[in-house]
């Protein structure tokens, strides 16, 4: 049985709202807060009313798709090759039908998700959706037909897939996407939450160059070192409350967990265990990158249904601006306790705490 969520979460969510902005300057706070979400069954109502308003607030400014990332005209869709498998099989051209997503790139936002969806594009068992759909939080209501009609076109054995990063802090959608199909797989790209903190700013800042400065957005009050916990840059992070939420609905050997960091210094590697948690071969090697000086990221010899050498565009890779070394450490301590108990839920080290 998958647990209920509407009853908890109303009961208790102003109650566990207001210990999570009431972060009182220590870890010891954020321990406290650790121990109540695991503890109890309220966990999935931990800032819901926040999220339905400041969170998705923040994400309905997405970041514009960027040119080589929208769908490509249907020609080209056509003359794609096909897989070797079913090559001979099938014709290429008009053949095959749209799916819905057999997996879901689903987090988080400024992990490398883009990055992750490019890569596993050159897999030739593998069709994706350039843009974000945005389905399971903000376009539920155009109902699944609406977004299977988003789907590239596929053949038997290749796997639809599309990503939306804002779906791992959606209170609904482990449901719904459980609701489209209890095997979907999900794929989440983590990366530290001090540096994603500061890269969601370093996005924001590039659209609103007037808003407040990180640190000053950090705190509710500087002095004692209480940070904004209801602040999405701040909240998306705490990966471990999230996770506890999709752990109601999908077992865990249904999530698979790249570190954004090891995307960058190792992506083949990355891949590797992307391509098996999806039962595909491994066609996507280290053969497929090389590491670009200029763009100080690993980038594509070949970009998919290309000849070309292609990196991601120039809102991956920002500069970051400089942040004040105390707060960067007191977001650090924050986080601390947090990453802890991710890194035991996953079972997998990510090294973001010295
Ligand atoms: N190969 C490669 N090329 C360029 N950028 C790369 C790559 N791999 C990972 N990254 C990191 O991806 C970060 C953006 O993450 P997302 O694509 O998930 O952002 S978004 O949520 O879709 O806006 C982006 O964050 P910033 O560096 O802060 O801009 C990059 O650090």
């Amino acid at each position: 049985e998958r647990c209920g969520t509407s009853s908890p979460v109303k009961a208790s969510s102003s109650r566990v709202e207001g210990h999570h902005n009431e972060d009182l300057g220590g870890s010891i706070r954020s321990k406290r807060l650790l121990y109540e979400w695991t503890a109890g069954s309220e966990l999935t109502g931990y800032g819901a009313s926040r999220r339905s308003s400041r969170v998705l607030a923040d994400e309905q400014t997405p970041e514009q798709p960027e040119e080589s990332f929208m769908l490509p005209p249907p020609d080209l869709v056509a003359s794609r090759k096909v897989s070797p498998r079913f090559a001979g099989k099938l014709s290429p051209l008009g053949e095959g039908s749209k799916k819905l997503p057999q997996a879901l790139i689903i987090g988080v936002k400024k992990g490398g998700t883009r990055a992750l969806l490019e890569f596993l594009r050159v897999h030739p068992d593998i069709r994706a959706v350039g843009a974000e759909p945005h389905f399971f939080d903000r376009n539920y209501d155009n109902g699944l037909e609406w977004y299977r009609d988003l789907m590239p076109k596929t053949l038997e054995g290749q796997i639809t897939m599309e990503k939306t990063p804002s779906y791992f802090v959606t209170r609904e959608a482990p449901a719904r996407i459980s609701a489209m199909s209890r095997d979907t797989k999900l794929i989440v790209v983590v990366r530290d939450p001090v540096t994603r903190a500061i890269s969601d700013y370093t996005q924001t800042l590039s659209k609103k160059p007037d808003i407040p400065s990180f640190e000053s957005l950090t705190f509710k009050n500087r002095t004692t070192g209480l940070i904004d916990t209801s602040w999405s840059a701040v909240q998306i992070g705490i990966y471990a409350k999230h996770l506890d939420n999709w752990l109601q609905y999908f077992p865990m050997d249904q999530i698979l967990f790249v570190s954004g960091e090891r995307l960058i210094s190792d992506p083949a590697g990355e891949l590797g265990r992307v391509q098996d948690f999806l039962g595909l071969k491994r066609i996507i090697t280290d053969k497929h990158f090389y590491f670009n000086q200029t763009k100080g990221f690993p980038c594509l010899k070949k970009a998919e249904g290309s000849s070309k050498p292609h990196c991601l565009g120039k809102t991956k890779g920002r500069t970051h601006p400089n942040i004040d070394p105390e707060v960067v450490q007191r977001l650090r301590d924050f986080y601390r306790p947090f990453n802890m108990k991710f890194y035991q839920m996953t079972g997998r080290f990510f090294g973001w705490d010295d």
